[in-house]
């Protein structure tokens, strides 16, 4: 699909309700856990995005139909396992699609799947999934750009990740829930993506125990039943919204949030001087009262600072008065959004993973995304200034946000994006 710009016409604040979608990062390993049961399995709360779109094409490959029965409502069934291959056309269009690895290993006892590639930011490795499953007994080796994993039994042992990571995490429970085998993962993530995983695997008959702790263990089972879940709401895009709100100084109400998922976030914001309520699964965001303050910003594993919400961020503080410092070491190269933030007037200078930001009145121009998160920061920023700005790399917001423009018209922006008729690819 070819998409035209994005015409944003900013600079005044936003106001009233929005509701956060479920999380597209919790939804795509759960999608891909349901290769794991024979069974029919319906999963509400599922982002209508491309990202799905591809991750439902790869399945789609691998043996599993799917219907929409509702607008976020899917159904999924995968009798058979048809394909143990992943191709790179399909893995390379994501990342996150390198998970089917363990999920294709455990239903089908071996699977080729080619190597994910950089992305738009820098390169990002996957030797920590690889040696997880080697050390828990899969025969894994490298061929022609793709990995080969065979078993000859069930996964069995301790695996202690060298890095706290969500994907390798994901992949060595997909890959340990069948069979008779025990696991224990040592220092693995306790992101909430890895947790709605767990819970959604539990509910359909796996048995896994430490959801939210650093040690996970993975006791086989037969099989999984069918079933049905709820993904949880997306923090990221909560996140997003919030530092949208600070960035045109508006006074905005989140609906279907956890807050406990965003206490750095919100940690962050209420330094800089913006008042935060929460309410059950609401949250009210109001930086109408006073100027906002610099801060020093580093983003960490959850429960820290995300670095899915660092660039949005630091859209945010080129609109604050003031010396700011962002660093990122969970991605050092997270930096496309700077470049595009320069054309804006914004005055960052980057040196390794930190930004130096002098907050000021930023103007509008033609910016390109490059990527998921940098497309949103760009969006921050045309929000906050007046004038055209018009962003380029549309496709990039899709990957995440469901229907954004059209939802942000409903907090009073004033956004457009036309859709071509055409059926191309992007
Ligand atoms: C689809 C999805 O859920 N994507 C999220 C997921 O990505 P993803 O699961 O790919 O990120 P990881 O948690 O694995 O990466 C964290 C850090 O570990 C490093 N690493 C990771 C694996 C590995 O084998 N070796 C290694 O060195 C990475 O380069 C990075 O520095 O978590 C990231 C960190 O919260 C988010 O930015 C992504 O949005
Ligand atoms: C980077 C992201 O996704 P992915 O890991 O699929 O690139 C993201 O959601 O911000």
């Amino acid at each position: 699909m070819l998409l035209t710009p994005l015409h944003v016409q900013g600079g005044r604040p936003l106001s009233g309700e929005i509701t956060v979608q479920h999380s597209k990062n919790a939804a795509l390993p759960i999608i891909v856990a349901t290769l794991l049961s024979r069974e029919k399995i319906t999963l509400h709360g599922v982002p209508r995005l491309s990202d799905v779109d591809t991750i439902l094409d790869l399945m789609h490959h691998l043996g599993t139909s799917h219907a929409w029965v509702g607008e976020n409502t899917l159904e999924l069934h995968t009798p058979e396992i048809l394909n143990t291959d992943a191709p790179y056309a399909l893995v390379s269009k994501m990342r996150a699609s390198f998970i089917v690895l363990g999920a294709i290993l455990a239903r089908a006892g071996q699977a080729t799947v080619s190597m994910p590639g950089g992305c738009a930011w820098g390169p990002r490795p996957v030797d920590q999934h690889v040696k997880a499953l080697r050390a828990l007994g899969a025969e894994v080796v490298e061929d022609g750009g793709n990995f080969d994993a065979r078993r000859t039994g069930s996964l069995n042992g301790t695996f202690v990740f060298e890095l706290l990571t969500v994907g390798g995490t994901h992949n060595a429970i997909l890959a340990a829930v069948l069979g008779d085998g025990v696991v224990t993962l040592e220092n693995a993530s306790i992101d909430t993506d890895v947790v709605d995983l767990i819970e959604f695997l539990n509910s359909v008959g796996a048995d896994i125990q430490g959801a939210g702790t650093n040690t996970i263990v993975i006791r086989g089972v037969p099989a999984l039943r069918g079933g049905a879940y709820t993904v949880i709401p997306d923090r990221i895009e909560a996140g997003t919204f919030m530092m949208l709100a600070a960035a045109t100084r508006s006074r905005i109400t989140l609906n279907n949030v956890r807050p406990d998922h965003l206490r750095a976030v919100t940690a962050k914001l209420q330094e800089m001087g913006v008042d935060i309520l929460e309410s059950g699964s609401s949250i009210l965001v109001d930086a109408t009262r006073g100027e906002l303050k610099p801060v020093n910003v580093t983003t960490q594993s959850y429960p820290g600072f995300p670095t899915d919400v660092q660039p949005q961020m630091s859209a945010l503080l080129a609109t604050v008065p003031g010396t700011s410092v962002v660093q990122d070491p969970v991605y050092p190269d997270r930096l496309t959004h700077v470049a595009e933030l320069h054309r804006m007037g914004a005055n960052i200078t980057v040196s390794g993973y930190t930004q130096v930001i002098q907050g000021s009145r930023l103007h509008a121009a033609p910016v390109k995304a490059a990527d998921l998160r940098a497309g949103a920061a760009l969006f921050i920023a045309g929000l906050t200034c007046e004038g055209e700005t018009v962003i380029d790399g549309v496709q990039y917001l899709n990957r995440g946000y469901e229907k954004l423009t059209e939802r942000l018209r409903g907090l009073g922006a004033d956004a457009r994006q036309t859709e071509l008729a055409m059926a191309m690819d992007d």
